[in-house]
Formats: C-alpha cells, sequence, structure tokens
C-alpha cells in the first residue's frame, strides 16, 4: 500500500531518509520546455541540504549534454555528469556491453541525442537526421543498397518517423547476420507541454510487429539504465529515492534498483491507476501530487 504525503513532517521525514534522489524529467520537471511549479524550488532546498541529485530520462532526444543545455535555459541547476539518457545508456550498451566492432555501424531511427551520444562513445551511425531518410516518398528496394556493416538498429522516439526509415530497420534486422535490435526505451506515450503524444515504444512498435520480434530495451524500467548509473556514481540504494510519473518504467525501475520510490501525478500515471479496483499491482512506497509539494519543507 502506496503512504499518500501530506503535511510537512511527511516530506521532512523523506528527506531525513534518503541522500540520494534520482528525478525523472518528462512529466516529473517539466512537459516538454514548461516547468512543474516548485520543481526549481525543491531541487535547491536538496541541493541546500546537500543531497545527491540525479537526472534519469528515458527521452532520447537529447544527449546529456544537450540536456544541461535545456536545464541552463530552464533556469535549473544541473551538472553533465548528474544526467542519465537512454541515449546516453543505449550508447554505452553498444560500445561497452555488445562491443561493437569498429568496423560496424549503427542505422538509427531517433533524433540528434542518439547521434551525439554514438559520436561521443566513438560509434559510427547511419540514419537518424540524415536528410537521405526524411522523406515522404514510396520506399523502393531497387533503390536500396544493404550496407553490410550495419551490426546494429537502435530505435527511440523520433518525431520524424517515416516509412523509409522502418524499411531500412527492417532490411537491416531481416538481412544482416546477429545485427542487434535495440530500443532506447518502450515508452507508450510521452507527456508532452500540451498533452499526450505516441512515445518511442510507439515508434519501435511497427518493427517488433513486422519482424516478430523483440527488441532489447534500454531504458528504465531496464537494469541496462542503472547499470549505466552504477558505472559513474557511487550511491546507497537503501538511502536512495526514484521520482517518477510513470509506473511501468519509473517505478518499476526503482524497485528493480532497490531504490524507494515516489509516485508524482503531474504526467502520465492517474489517480485511477492507484487507487480503486483497477489499480495497478505496481505500487510506489510514497505518492505525492506534484514534486512541487515538497516545498511544504521549508527553505
Ligand atoms: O516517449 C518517450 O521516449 C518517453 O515517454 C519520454 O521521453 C519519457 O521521458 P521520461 O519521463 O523518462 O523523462
Ligand atoms: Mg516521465
Amino acid at each position: 500500500m502506496a503512504t499518500r504525503l501530506s503535511a510537512a513532517a511527511d516530506y521532512e521525514a523523506l528527506l531525513d531518509k534518503y541522500d540520494t534522489w534520482m528525478f525523472d524529467c518528462d512529466g516529473v520537471l517539466w512537459h516538454g520546455d514548461r516547468l512543474i511549479e516548485g520543481a526549481v524550488d525543491v531541487l535547491s532546498i536538496l541541493r541546500r541540504r546537500k543531497k545527491q541529485i540525479l537526472f534519469v530520462t528515458n527521452n532520447a532526444t537529447k544527449s546529456r549534454k544537450s540536456y544541461k543545455g535545456k536545464f541552463d535555459t530552464l533556469g535549473v541547476e544541473a551538472h553533465v555528469d548528474e544526467i542519465y539518457g537512454s541515449a546516453y545508456a543505449a550508447a554505452v550498451y553498444i560500445s561497452s556491453v555488445i562491443k561493437l566492432p569498429k568496423d560496424k555501424k549503427v542505422y538509427v531511427i531517433g533524433m540528434k541525442g542518439m547521434e551525439e551520444e554514438l559520436a561521443d562513445e566513438g560509434v559510427s551511425f547511419v540514419g537518424g537526421t540524415d536528410p537521405a531518410d526524411a522523406t515522404l516518398k514510396p520506399f523502393s528496394l531497387a533503390d536500396f543498397t544493404l550496407d553490410p556493416t550495419v551490426g546494429a538498429v537502435v530505435c527511440g522516439l523520433d518525431t520524424a518517423i517515416n516509412y523509409t526509415k522502418l524499411s531500412k530497420a527492417f532490411q537491416y534486422l531481416t538481412r544482416n547476420p546477429g545485427c542487434h535490435f535495440l530500443a532506447t526505451n518502450e515508452d507508450s506515450t510521452y507527456p508532452a507541454g500540451d498533452g499526450l503524444l505516441p512515445g518511442a515504444g510507439a515508434i519501435s512498435a511497427p518493427l517488433r510487429y513486422a519482424l516478430g520480434r523483440d527488441p532489447v530495451a534500454i531504458g528504465k524500467p531496464a537494469k541496462t539504465m542503472l547499470d549505466c548509473i552504477q558505472a559513474k556514481v557511487h550511491y546507497d540504494p537503501a538511502r536512495t529515492i526514484m521520482v517518477g510519473d510513470r509506473l511501468n518504467t519509473d517505478i518499476l525501475f526503482g524497485q528493480n534498483g532497490g531504490l524507494a520510490t515516489l509516485l508524482v501525478l503531474t504526467g502520465i500515471t492517474t489517480e485511477a491507476e492507484i487507487t480503486g479496483p483497477n489499480a495497478s499491482s505496481i505500487v510506489p512506497d510514497y505518492v505525492t501530487n506534484s514534486i512541487g509539494d515538497l516545498r511544504a519543507v521549508g527553505r
């Protein structure tokens, strides 16, 4: 049963209990480019209390560096080594776990962030934001030359998705022997500034259906994301809390990692999913309406 936080003492107790605070981003800190009320104040309270802060997002559209730019633009203190996105985790997985040979490359369905993280990891890639793939012309195999050096396809949120990209990825995954099929994350929806949009999971779904094969998913709730953080940061799981808006990614990720979990209701998960007859089997330790509620502890 989740503990519903409400009194100032509830939030004060949470601050006493946890030293490391992992924050999901979309739906917790912001919607698109619009900060959620109180987010900046709460982060500065945590910093004043000398808490360790990490940002853990499944959004693969930005690299760690470009997320740092977003934080700066929004006036939120953040340091690159505090930011862990699924594009970074996917690039590290390809370079350090799969150990893709240097003469191989990745076919990217995704945006600039994925390309930047692959480049930072020294992984060659094709596709992504290449203008040649950004076409609504019918795809013809007669015009396509298979690149035998493509050893992996990585699929993330791509707001310029089209039939050409899906068809090229399909060719590599069916014709290049051993070609890895990776998804940065599988969120079904994305809490944008003014409402819900299809998420990264909705981008890889056509491929998994056409292939009859599931990708290796890198982001939350997968342990891969936590492995990526643990390789860079020391924290005590017993004194760490994951703050998120989605039960089947953020909260499950925290539970898989032995962390405490705080669900906020400013993003994907609704009240009906945590109470009543159809409540999810994924039960957070704590629930509060918004991250801004932690301002109750005072400065
Ligand atoms: O569709 C996606 O990729 C995700 O919904 C989105 O990026 C979620 O990001 P997060 O809530 O993990 O910050
Ligand atoms: Mg979120």
